[in-house]
């Protein structure tokens, strides 16, 4: 598969107060086409760095950082971002909500309803396009932010620990979905997060971090076969992976202190 996310010898360091974090060092990180790649670590390792140098939000201090070969200088609609809080707009419906990027762009009225129809129905909305978000529960507003992201058509999904927030029955829920969603569109998705069962089930590669400063200490291939479906974190195969993974977070915890 070819290589859609490239970073190459990244280096971060913030300086804020004339004191400089180094947070990145040197990293290397290749995301294939249609791959979900998990990154976890501990807080503070950088993680929320990694996706904001892809989203574009900042440069790095060192090294290069490309999505579908072009080196990334800005936010594009080829990358979509899901935080761990929905921020949509209060004031819109889910649909307005989930098309208004398409209406930034001056699509047309067929193409957003096309459109919309295709993603809320994706993330099982549908029935839902007239409500505000305060008349949804937490896990259908993020259903609706994750809508709005792929609405756009976006070659990478980049989310930031979206479920954090979310209660365990509901969490695993939208683990689901986003398997679904996966099946659908082949989406390439970068997903952080804390959580090593949600990785595991998720993740076609797992990246295990290291702090002070951020590296990507170990990968792992997760190679349980697709479509997953929650049943899965019971098997020999997904405790094994779980038991490695658990080994070296907790190496890297002794050693870091
Ligand atoms: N704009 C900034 N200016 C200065 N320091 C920053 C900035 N952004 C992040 N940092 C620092 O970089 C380090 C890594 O932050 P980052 O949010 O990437 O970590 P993380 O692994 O995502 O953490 P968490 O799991 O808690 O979300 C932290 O020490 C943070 O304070």
């Amino acid at each position: 598969m070819p290589s859609q996310i490239i970073m190459r010898n990244i280096d971060m360091i913030f300086t804020s107060d004339r004191k400089q974090t180094h947070v990145l060092d040197d990293i290397d990180l290749t995301i294939n086409k249609g791959e979900i790649y998990c990154l976890l670590g501990p807080s503070g390792c950088g993680k929320s760095t990694i996706l904001k140098l892809l989203a574009g939000f900042e440069s790095p201090t060192r090294g290069k950082v490309t999505v579908n070969q072009e080196i990334v200088k800005s936010i594009g609609p080829d990358r979509a971002v899901v935080f761990q809080t929905p921020n949509l707009f209060p004031w819109l419906t889910v649909f307005e909500n989930v098309v208004f990027g398409l209406r930034m762009k001056k699509s047309s009225p067929d193409e957003l309803k096309e459109k919309s129809s295709k993603f809320i129905e994706a993330v099982g909305l549908k029935g839902f396009e007239k409500h505000y978000p305060h008349e949804l529960s937490g896990g259908m507003q993020q259903r609706a932010a994750i809508a709005r992201a792929l609405v756009n058509d976006p070659t990478v999904l980049l989310m930031d620990e979206p479920f954090a927030a979310l209660d365990a029955q509901t969490r695993s829920l939208m683990q689901e979905l986003v398997m679904d969603v996966w099946e659908q569109f082949h989406t390439t998705i970068l997903f952080i997060t804390h959580d090593i069962d949600e990785a595991i089930f998720i993740g076609d590669r797992i990246g295990v971090m290291s702090r002070n400063p951020g590296l990507i200490k170990k990968e792992y291939a997760i190679e349980l076969p697709r479509p997953r479906t929650i049943d899965v974190i019971t098997t020999f195969e997904f405790l094994d992976y779980k038991s490695a993974i658990l080994k070296q977070i907790q190496e890297e915890v002794k050693t870091s202190h």
